[in-house]
């Protein structure tokens, strides 16, 4: 069975990335994994750069291919934040609840047609080699007042997709594994990645 290592340890996006390997037969392990690594300090200034430092910060400890996702929700009413500071919002501390309730305070009052946003998703690909690729996926959406639905994780049930009516909370793990920023930079990642596992 072939293999990758997911360098995360946000227990959400390693799943989703489980499911989407699992249909190109590739395992994964992430560091949720290996108990005693520690966090890497995230200090890019875009997705971009933030996920190579956590895919060559893994890398040097494996003999095998890593990825990393670094993702987030950039808002066109906050010029872009909370962007690579997403986890971080409200704090230190990786508060889904908290980082939500910050987003909504900040955008009352503001009218759904200005309530545009999209999730980022740059995804590192670092070989035992020292070979390097970096993709960048999105997805756009608008941000809701409320909360609805309980699937995901992080935005999810605040994310709202208007063609289908509904938040990325509320429609199926299948389903948001093909339309989601982290499908959509993983589609631009698939020839390389195949053509090293
Ligand atoms: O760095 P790692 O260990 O991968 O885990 P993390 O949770 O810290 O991940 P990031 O630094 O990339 O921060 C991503 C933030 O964006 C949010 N996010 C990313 N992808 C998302 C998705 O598919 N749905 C909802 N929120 C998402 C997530 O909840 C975090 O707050
Ligand atoms: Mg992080």
């Amino acid at each position: 069975m072939k293999e990758v290592i997911i360098a995360t340890k946000n227990a959400g996006k390693a799943k989703e990335f489980e499911h989407i390997f699992s249909q190109y037969h590739i395992t994964v392990k992430s560091l949720l994994d290996f108990e005693e690594i520690e966090d890497i300090v995230e200090d890019g200034e875009t997705f971009e750069e933030n996920a190579l430092i956590k895919a060559r910060a893994i890398a040097k400890q494996f003999n095998q291919v890593v990825i990393a996702d670094d993702s987030g929700l950039e808002v066109d009413a906050l010029h872009g934040r909370p962007g690579v500071y997403s986890a971080r919002y409200a704090g230190e501390g990786r508060d889904d609840q908290a980082n939500i309730k910050k987003v909504l305070s900040e955008l009352e009052g503001i009218p759904t047609e200005q309530r545009g946003a999209r999730f980022v998703c740059a995804l590192a690909l670092v070989t035992p080699e020292g070979e390097e690729s970096v993709v960048r996926g999105t997805c756009e959406g608008q941000i809701l007042t409320e909360c609805l639905g309980s699937e995901g994780f992080g935005y999810d049930p605040i994310f709202y997709l208007p063609e289908l009516e509904k938040t990325m909370a509320q429609i199926p793990k299948h389903q948001k594994n093909v339309l989601s920023h982290r499908a959509d930079a993983f589609a631009k990642l698939q020839t390389i990645l195949m053509n090293l596992v």
